[in-house]
């Protein structure tokens, strides 16, 4: 591979970047990064990276082989629309918008092209990203396993079904703030019941970081694993009851459902944007 071409330069770009220049998978160089006007942030990436930046289109996408699109879902059809000169059948285009459909990608575009979609997680800025990709059916299965090997340099890859999109976007794309919404709780209380803020921070870390290797490594499930901690009496049984009168397990499957249901939201309002004006 000659040169991928990163438009966007904001966590999840940077995330990529590191990924890929700690993994070697493409000469450092090789990737271009640009983004809308924050010239800082692209020198910042240079300095960190190694990486090329410009905001000249020419020098930026003639001859890419991968193009990843990393702008907000909202920024699409406006970035689309300055790149799309410069955007070839032979290239392959790698989108983390959330909620972006590979049809509207073709639509803003104005032309067929391989597009893989794909959902990481932040958790790729220390390589644990959950990601899911999913492709069309111009891309070959070279183009498939190039990008695997690409998210792969920043965690776990599968592959799925592009209808499944929106829902691993509401599972594991979001997952990590609702991993975070808990750590807060925890926190907060740790204060409250009068326990030291840095202590209590390693309690947690190690707390979490136990249980997830516990689901991770035996053949036990969650629930089996849960009704181990609980003594009958004990002190478990006592939180999890509060957890269960105020419906939380309940509350979370809403919270993941809400989310894939506003990823699905954001596809159909730029797909019926972009089909009102052409
Ligand atoms: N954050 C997350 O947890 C996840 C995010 N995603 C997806 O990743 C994408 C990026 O998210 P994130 O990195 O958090 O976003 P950020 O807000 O951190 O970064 C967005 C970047 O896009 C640039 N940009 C905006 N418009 C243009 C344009 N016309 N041309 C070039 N660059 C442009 C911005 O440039 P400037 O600063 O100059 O305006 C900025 O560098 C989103 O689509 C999101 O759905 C996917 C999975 C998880
Ligand atoms: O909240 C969002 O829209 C993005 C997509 C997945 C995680 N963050």
């Amino acid at each position: 591979m000659k040169k991928l071409a990163i438009i966007g330069a904001g966590s999840m770009a940077e995330a990529l970047i590191s990924g890929m220049v700690e993994n070697q998978f493409i000469n450092k160089k090789q990737i271009w990064v640009t983004n809308r006007r924050n010239e800082e942030r692209l020198n910042q990436l240079q300095e960190r990276y190694g990486v090329s930046t410009s905001y000249e289109l020419t020098e930026l996408l003639e001859e890419a082989d991968i193009v990843v699109l990393a702008m907000k879902p909202k920024d699409a059809a406006s970035s689309i629309e300055l790149i799309k000169p410069y955007l070839k059948r032979e290239m392959l285009i790698v989108s983390v918008l959330a909620g972006v459909s590979i049809e509207s990608i073709e639509l803003l575009a104005e032309k067929s092209l391989s597009v893989v979609r794909a959902m990481p997680n932040t958790s790729a800025a220390i390589g644990k990203s959950a990601t899911a990709i999913a492709v069309n059916d111009h891309v070959s299965s070279n183009q498939r396993n190039l990008v695997k090997n690409m998210f792969d340099t920043v965690g776990l890859t599968t592959i799925v079904e592009e209808e499944q999109l929106d829902a691993v976007t509401g599972l594991s794309g979001s997952g990590p703030a609702y991993i975070y919404y808990l750590v807060e709780a925890m926190e907060k209380s740790a204060v409250e019941i009068g326990l030291e803020r840095e202590m209590a921070k390693e309690l947690i870390v190690q707390t979490l970081v136990g249980a997830a290797e516990m689901v991770l490594k035996t053949t036990k499930t969650p629930e089996q694993l849960r009704r181990e901690v609980t003594s009958p009496g004990g002190t478990t049984e006592a939180g999890i009851k509060v957890l269960e009168s105020h419906h939380v397990q309940h509350a979370f499957i809403n919270c993941i459902k809400e989310a894939t249901s506003q990823s699905k939201r954001l596809g159909v309002a730029l797909t019926d944007g972009i089909k009102a004006v052409k």
